[in-house]
């Protein structure tokens, strides 16, 4: 009985499909759709007047919606050079960290010439920040989490040529590793291409639809050249498993869930290859402890950089870093 009154977002999804249908197709495409509704839409992705059916199924499926053309020329640009002024160390942003690519940390080279390979938590930088709230980007971020947005996590990814030894490599991992925030589902990164992005400069890698399984334990993955720090990877990665490798020309987006397994090949090109990217999480998602879940491993390391850094002890939790970091950008911040 209840079955045969389409709810007003089925209908949608409908009217949608017999715009591009007919006859005996649009027949099948209702009945295709109503089973589509049933079991795959609402739990990755919300109602919204933004994304076409077709989208929205494509990122239920494979955890990923790849959007061409998305921020402006103008606006990266902006991005580059607010990033080479840090590099030149013209300004200090409060919070900032610096990242250097470990071949290059631990050689001889001396500090200004050493290449910054990233650096993340840009949230007090005016100018990269402005990333974040771009309303082209939180147009897309409310279809998967809702419109209370939080920007939790930052970073300008400047993957350097490789220095011979594979460490410019991002081992297979799911981002969600890092966080101790839920629910899951209300997580989503935005990363936006700063330039073309393709398989000899390492582009994302990711493994369709690797998002509907359940967060793995994460390592330092065996490698004889060395891993960056925190580069943690999925344990007993599987390199047959099929995976898309994502080219993406300068402003091109990517929006992912949290748990699908991505990384990023080497840089083979003498060039640095850019990104920009942040997570963001609903205003009411809630944070948990990870004591005795595979997130362990995570929680301590931060802390003791976070010790080392500022000299503090026990007092900063892994849940404090987050706190401090996350940014209100959309709408209310409830309970992070
Ligand atoms: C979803 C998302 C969260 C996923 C991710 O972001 S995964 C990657 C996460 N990465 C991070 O959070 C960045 C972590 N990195 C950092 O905090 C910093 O870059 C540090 C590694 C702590 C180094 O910072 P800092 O202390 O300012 O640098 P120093 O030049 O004084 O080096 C101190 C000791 O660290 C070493 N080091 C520096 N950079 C790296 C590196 N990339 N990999 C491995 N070791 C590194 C450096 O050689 C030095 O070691 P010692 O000489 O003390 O033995
Ligand atoms: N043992 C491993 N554990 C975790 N991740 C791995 C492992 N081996 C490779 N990867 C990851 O797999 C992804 C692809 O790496 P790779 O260097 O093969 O690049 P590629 O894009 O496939 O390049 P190519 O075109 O040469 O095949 C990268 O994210 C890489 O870091
Ligand atoms: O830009 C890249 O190489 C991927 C970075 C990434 O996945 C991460 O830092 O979590
Ligand atoms: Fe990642
Ligand atoms: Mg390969």
């Amino acid at each position: 009985q209840k079955m045969s009154r389409p709810s007003a977002r089925l209908r949608v999804i409908i009217n949608h499909l017999d715009r591009h249908s007919a006859g005996i197709v649009s027949f099948l495409n209702r009945k295709a759709s109503f089973f589509i509704f049933i079991f795959q839409f609402g739990r990755y992705t919300l109602d919204n007047d933004l994304l076409t059916p077709e989208q929205r199924l494509f990122y239920e499926e494979n955890g990923f919606l790849l959007i061409r053309n998305l921020v402006s020329t103008q606006d990266i640009d902006r991005f580059r050079k607010e990033f080479e002024r840090i590099c030149r160390q013209q300004i200090k942003v409060p919070g900032l960290v610096v990242m250097r690519d470990v071949a290059i940390a631990k050689s001889e080279f001396v500090p200004d010439q050493r290449a910054v390979s990233k650096v993340q938590d840009f949230q007090e930088d005016p100018e990269l920040f402005r990333y974040c709230s771009l309303p082209k980007i939180l147009k897309y971020v409310e279809c998967f989490i809702g419109p209370n947005i939080m920007a939790m996590h930052t970073m300008l990814i400047n993957k350097p040529p490789d220095a011979g030894k594979k460490t410019s490599r991002h081992p297979m991992h799911q981002d969600l590793h890092y966080f101790p925030f839920r629910p899951v589902d209300r997580i989503v990164c935005a990363w936006t291409a700063m330039e073309t992005v393709n398989r000899q400069n390492g582009c994302l890698v990711v493994l369709p639809g690797s998002h509907k399984g359940t967060l793995q334990e994460h390592d330092y993955p065996e490698w004889e050249g060395g891993v960056n720090k925190m580069y943690h990877g999925v344990r007993d990665y599987d390199p047959e498993h099929p995976r898309v490798h994502l080219e993406m020309e300068k402003g091109d987006t990517v929006f992912f869930h949290p748990l699908l397994i991505h990384g990023s090949g080497m840089n083979q090109t003498p060039g640095f290859r850019k990104a920009i990217s942040c997570h963001y999480a609903s205003g009411d998602c809630y944070y948990i402890d990870v004591k005795g879940t595979t997130q362990e491993n995570i929680e301590k390391e931060v802390k003791e950089i976070v010790a080392r850094r500022h000299g503090v002890g026990d007092e900063v939790t892994f849940k404090d870093t987050w706190e401090i970091r996350g940014r209100l950008v959309q709408g209310e911040r409830i309970s992070m």
